[in-house]
C-alpha cells in the first residue's frame, strides 16, 4: 500500500535517508523546509532527491505555515524531524529552541489533528530528555531530567505526544533517538568533526585535530538504521514511544581511535607529538549518567535492531571523508 508521507526537515541528515527509504518502498514523499528556494536538495548534497520529493515552505516559528503545509498535503503519515539540533547552541538562545522544538511540535500535532482524515505522526525526540536520569542505559520508562534547554524542549515535545495520544486516542509516536551519524552529518557534531579531521591529516592537509572531552560517552548508531526504526514504529499496530539506540557505549576517545585506524594513520605524529589537542571551549560539563540507550522495546515489538556496527559506521564516514579530501586536492 502506497502512502502519502510528509517529512518536516527533509533536507537534514535523517530526512534525506528517510525520504530515500520511503521512495524505494513506493510511497509518495513531500517535504518541508524553511525556505525552499535556498534549501534545495542540491544545496543539501542530496541531488538524488531533486524532482522526486516536492518541497513546501514551513517555518516552525510560524505555526500558520506549518498548518498550511499539512493542510495542502493531506498526508497519511507525518515524520516531524525539523528542529535545531546542536545542543550547545540551545544555551545561547533557549527562547528560540523552545519555540522551535516544543512550539513547532505543538503546531504539527494540532494541524494534523485538525485534518478530516486520520494521520499518523512521529515526532523525533532525543536522548537529551534523560539528562540526570539516575540510571544508564535508559529505556522509555527511565526518569527524564534534562540538563540542557535543548533537552527541556525535546521533553516538552515528547510530553505533548503522550498527552495528545492519551486524550484523543490518536496514532502518535515519540522516537527517542540517541546519537546517530553518517557521512551526511554536519562537521560541528563530534563524529563528522573527527572523521573529517582524520581524513585531512591522512591527506596531509592538517597536522592535528582539536576536540573537547575525550572521556565523554555516547551511544552512536547509523542514521539510516534509526530512520528505518521510525518507519517500523509508525507502521506498527499500536502507537507508542521507542528508544532507538545501539545499546553500546563508546567514549569520544574510542571514536577517535577507530577513525585513525580506519584511515590507516597513526594517532601520534612521526615525532611522537599528539595529533589530538584539547581546547576547553569544546569541553562540556561531565555527565554522571551517560546517554546510552536500552533498545529492548524496539527490538521486541518492532523487530528493530541497528544493522551497522560502530566500526562500520566510523569506517563508512572516514571513507567518505577521505574521498572528499582527495577530490578537493
Ligand atoms: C541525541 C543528541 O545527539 C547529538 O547531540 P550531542 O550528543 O551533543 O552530539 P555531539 O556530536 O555534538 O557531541 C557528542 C559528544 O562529543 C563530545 N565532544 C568532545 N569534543 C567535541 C567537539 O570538539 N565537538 C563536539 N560537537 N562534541 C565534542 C561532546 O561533549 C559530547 O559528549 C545531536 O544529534 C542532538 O540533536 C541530539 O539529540
Amino acid at each position: 500500500m502506497s502512502r502519502r508521507v510528509l517529512i518536516t526537515g527533509v533536507t537534514g541528515q535523517d530526512g534525506g535517508y528517510l525520504a530515500e527509504q520511503l521512495l524505494a518502498g513506493g510511497d509518495e514523499v513531500i517535504g518541508t523546509v524553511r525556505a525552499p528556494t535556498a534549501q534545495t536538495f542540491a544545496a543539501a548534497g542530496l541531488p538524488q532527491l531533486e524532482g522526486r520529493v516536492a518541497l513546501l515552505p514551513a517555518d516552525l516559528l510560524v505555526p500558520e505555515t506549518v498548518r498550511a503545509a499539512i493542510a495542502a498535503t493531506q498526508p497519511d503519515e507525518i515524520y516531524h524531524l525539523a528542529a535545531p539540533t546542536f545542543v550547545p547552541d540551545s544555551w545561547e538562545d533557549p527562547t528560540e529552541v523552545v519555540a522551535a522544538v516544543a512550539g513547532g511540535t505543538a503546531a504539527v500535532l494540532a494541524a494534523a489533528g485538525a485534518l478530516a482524515r486520520d494521520v499518523r505522526v512521529l515526532v523525533a525526540a532525543s536522548s537529551e530528555v534523560f539528562g540526570d536520569a539516575g540510571v544508564s542505559p535508559q529505556s522509555e520508562t527511565a526518569p527524564m531530567r534534562p540538563r540542557s534547554p535543548y533537552g527541556v524542549a525535546k521533553l516538552a515535545a515528547h510530553g505533548l505526544v503522550g498527552a495528545l495520544r492519551a486524550r484523543h486516542d490518536r496514532f502518535l509516536v515519540s522516537a527517542i533517538t540517541f546519537n546517530h551519524e553518517s557521512p551526511r552529518r554536519p562537521e560541528r557534531f563530534l563524529p563528522r568533526k573527527v572523521t573529517a579531521g582524520v581524513a585531512a591529516i591522512a591527506a596531509g592537509r592538517a597536522e592535528t585535530l582539536t576536540l573537547g572531552d575525550q572521556a565523554a560517552v555516547r551511544d552512536w548508531s547509523h542514521a539510516r538504521d534509526v530512520v528505518a526504526g521510525m518507519v517500523l514504529a509508525l507502521r506498527h499496530d499500536e502507537p507508542g514511544d521507542y528508544v532507538f539506540a545501539s545499546g553500546v557505549p563508546h567514549t569520544v576517545g574510542d571514536l577517535v581511535d577507530a577513525a585513525f585506524a580506519a584511515a590507516g594513520v597513526e594517532s601520534r605524529a612521526p615525532d611522537g607529538g599528539d595529533r589530538v589537542l584539547v581546547d576547553p571551549r569544546f569541553v562540556r560539563p561531565p555527565e554522571q549518567w551517560p546517554p546510552v540507550g536500552d533498545p529492548a522495546k524496539a527490538r521486541e515489538l518492532l523487530g528493530w535492531q541497528p544493522r551497522t556496527s560502530f566500526e562500520q559506521l566510523v569506517g563508512e564516514m572516514v571513507a567518505a571523508d577521505l574521498e572528499r579530501a582527495c577530490a578537493s586536492r
